[in-house]
């Protein structure tokens, strides 16, 4: 029994929610159980049919409203009362075993990079609920093209890893967005960048600043070690791009199903083409 799945983080409107629901359609295409957990109590009407949703338990509109509290405020106020409510979860999640969770997160990063919020809720999901699970960890690839845009997004998702403690992946999203033959070549560049690439450069006035040479090439150095430089593009419409992030979070959450993936056709996931034609 594998009770796996993983944990979508990113900044707001990184696209978090739109590859939770391509994973999912992806994943029953190849007749893979899985499941959606909303763990976002600001989130909009219902976009997918989750399984779990924070909002059954609280939602930021009522505490907003009830508790006369800003969105900040209100967001922090949600994810305490979950943390006293960390049965409820368990109860939702249930007894699910071989399936696969999506956890679609909010895009506030200080609840996973400076509070401890969802260090205890994935805390609770792995030690006491058994499940293996791995971060993948959104970014904008429009936004990373930009070198410092690059630098700081990074240092943000290291922190999340660092806090988080669950294997890593990085995920460059929207690439559909980056049409310009310069853009998708700069692109290239990112996907498994040379950290010292920030030595080279003097396209970027920030990083031109010879006052911060030697801070932004230990900056640099930190991050080769870490080992934050590998990122996977996501095109939500390309099928390949779903396949290959979904095998690495196979390989990191050591996912194995005790058969072979279900067959679509006989799932009646997609028509069987011979009865199409007839
Ligand atoms: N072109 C393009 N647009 C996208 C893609 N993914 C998301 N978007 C758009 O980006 C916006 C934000 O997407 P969401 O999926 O809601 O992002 P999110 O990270 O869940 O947002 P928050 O939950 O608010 O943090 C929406 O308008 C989406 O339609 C993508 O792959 N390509």
């Amino acid at each position: 029994m594998s009770r796996v799945g993983t944990v979508v983080l990113g900044p707001a409107g990184a696209g978090k929610t739109t590859f939770c629901n391509s994973l999912v359609t992806h994943m029953q295409q190849i007749g893979r159980n899985c499941h959606i957990v909303n763990l976002d109590p600001a989130a909009e009407a219902k976009k997918y049919e989750f399984t779990v949703d924070i909002r059954d338990l609280i939602s930021l509109e009522d505490v907003m409203e009830e508790l006369n509290l800003g969105p900040n405020g209100g967001l922090i106020y949600c994810f305490e009362f979950l943390l006293k409510n960390l049965d409820w979860l368990e109860e939702e999640i249930g007894d699910y075993n071989d399936e696969f969770l999506i956890i679609d997160c909010p895009g506030q990063i200080e609840l996973y990079t400076h509070i401890p919020v969802f260090p205890t809720i994935i805390n609770h999901l792995t030690r006491n609920m058994n499940f293996q699970l791995c971060c993948t960890y959104l970014m904008e690839s429009t936004f990373v093209i930009d070198k410092s845009k690059f630098f700081s997004g990074t240092l943000s998702a290291m922190s999340t890893m660092l806090l988080l403690e669950l294997p890593h992946i990085n995920i460059l999203s929207k690439v559909d967005l980056i049409k310009d033959q310069y853009s998708k070549k700069k692109l290239k560049q990112f996907l498994n960048p040379d950290p010292l690439l920030l030595e080279d450069g003097n396209d970027d006035n920030l990083l031109a600043n010879k006052k911060f040479d030697r801070l932004n090439k230990l900056i640099a150095n930190m991050i080769d070690e870490f080992g934050m430089v590998q990122y996977l593009p996501l095109n939500v419409n390309d099928s390949n791009s779903l396949t290959t992030i979904l095998s690495y979070i196979d390989d990191v959450t050591q996912w194995s199903e005790n058969q072979e993936p279900k067959d679509p056709v006989d799932e009646g996931l997609v028509p069987d083409e011979e009865e199409e034609f007839e």
